[in-house]
């Protein structure tokens, strides 16, 4: 089978049915082998009606006598991918959009309601010929935001409140959009400019990124990662911009003793040990094997020898008592600043989720601060934007350790600390990378 439109309702079917999007979609692409266009458009019609799911259903709700939740669940998935192409697709044409919907809508069961699935999308075209936008919304800001740009409204909320209506709106429009790649230049091995000149040769397009010394941006479709210049020979690895902040926050020099205490898949723990000439010790631990065994593969191919693993539970490990000049935690958390890489993340993650995640950093943060050496430093680091993972974090811990002090934030870019002095936050909609917080701490010199 080679039809992308009916590979994308498989994979979304399995997404419904609890499948994490980027499982479903290796699935069927494992199974089926698409040209490059045809891969293209199902990957963007699967990860952009799972992103955009709410919105979708409200369109549903609207037109069709019965809600989406009282549709059957295979003719719901059907109408998503038909909405999704009509709103948000401008390059398909209207025809071939409503067209091969009621195709689907035939070839899966539903030859009985072709006639309901093309009249509801053409009601649609109708409505749009009237008003730019069709969708009925509801008066409270955060309904309205949370259906328009397709967030559970507790996201919305947790943004309303650090941000107010106009900056939120923004911050939902940018996590909306396909994902950036950056590169990290591993300098022990070539250089940006040696990176630049040899994608530049295989005709591939990137730019440099302010304030990241080691960054690069790929523009455009690249093709398979693996494929362009330098992977195999470890001249770079895959990296976002704000990620490679937090090994410059950390600022590791040759020869120290550093434990990077949630590592895998490793992308930070390799740019310490570049950053440190690969010189020193840096202690990988995180309690995930098959994570690990990924972080080994990107050491192996980046060419590094001063990372040593560590399996288990890093609120468990006794052996690191004041040895580290510096620690990173970069914590497990909710993800809130890198929803536009995982398009069903904004489904799975909720309230409670956020709680049992704080608990766990908090631990996480209590016991790892025991690894460093009086006068050393830890970087707290999270690629969420909830203020539970973040700032409150920090300051519960700063009130229970007196010999504890956060330090500043050296040379970074100027990024928005509007909520609270405590820590960075890189706001994507302002500074084009991921969302993330960061915090340089200190252990004061008299402390036992
Ligand atoms: C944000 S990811 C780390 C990403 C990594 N630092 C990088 O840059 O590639 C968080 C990691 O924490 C690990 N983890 C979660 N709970 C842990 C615990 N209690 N002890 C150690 N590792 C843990 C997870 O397995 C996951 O790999």
């Amino acid at each position: 089978m080679n039809n992308p439109r009916q590979l994308a309702f498989i994979a979304l079917r399995d997404v419904h049915k609890g499948a994490y999007a980027d499982v479903a979609l290796d699935r069927v692409l494992q199974k089926f082998k698409l040209p490059d266009h045809d891969r293209r458009l199902m990957t963007e019609l699967l990860y952009g009606s799972v992103r955009r799911q709410r919105t979708l259903d409200a369109l549903i709700d609207q037109l069709a006598t019965k809600p989406a939740n009282q549709q059957p669940k295979d003719l719901r998935t059907i109408l998503h991918l038909g909405f999704y192409q009509l709103r948000y697709q401008e390059r398909i044409p209207v025809s071939a959009s409503v067209n091969t919907t009621v195709e689907l809508a035939k070839e899966n069961g539903f030859t009985g309601l072709t006639g309901f699935v093309n009249g509801l999308l053409r009601q649609y075209l109708r409505l749009v010929e009237k008003s730019p936008e069709p969708l009925k919304l509801p008066e409270n800001p955060v309904e309205k935001l949370g259906i328009l740009y397709s967030f559970p409204d507790w996201i919305i909320q947790v943004w309303l409140d650090q941000l107010g209506l106009a900056e939120t709106e923004k911050l939902c429009e940018w996590m909306n959009q396909t994902p950036t790649i950056d590169l990290r230049v591993n300098i022990l091995r070539s250089s940006v400019e040696k990176v630049e000149l040899a994608f530049k040769n295989a005709g591939v397009l990137v730019r440099p990124i302010p304030h990241v010394p080691q960054g690069l941006r790929l523009i455009g479709n690249t093709g398979p990662i693996q494929n362009l210049p330098g992977f195999r020979e470890g001249w770079w690895t895959i990296q976002d911009s704000s990620a490679q902040l937090v090994g410059h926050l950390l600022d590791p020099q040759p020869g120290e003793v550093v434990i990077d205490a949630c590592a895998a898949p490793g992308g930070k723990t390799t740019h310490l040990a570049e950053l440190m000439g690969d010189q020193g010790k840096i202690w990988a631990c995180d309690r995930t094997a098959s994570r690990l065994r990924k972080l080994k593969e990107n050491t192996q191919r980046l060419h590094l020898q001063s990372i040593e693993i560590c399996t288990g539970d890093s609120r468990h490990f006794t052996q690191f008592h004041h040895i580290a000049d510096r620690v990173l935690l970069d914590a497990p958390c909710s993800g809130l600043g890198t929803l536009h890489r995982h398009a069903d993340a904004r489904w799975r993650q909720t309230p409670e989720s956020v709680k049992e995640l704080a608990l766990l950093q908090q631990e996480l943060l209590t016991h790892t601060a025991s690894f460093v050496k009086p006068g050393g430093v830890l970087v707290y680091a999270t690629c969420t934007l909830h203020p539970a993972e973040n700032e409150q974090v920090i300051a519960k811990f700063l009130a229970a350790n007196p010999h504890w002090q956060q330090l500043p934030s050296l040379n970074l870019p100027k990024v928005e600390t509007n909520t609270s002095s405590l820590g960075l936050k890189v706001w994507p909609h302002h500074q084009d990378m991921d969302g993330f917080f960061m915090v340089r701490l200190r252990k004061t010199n008299d402390s036992e």
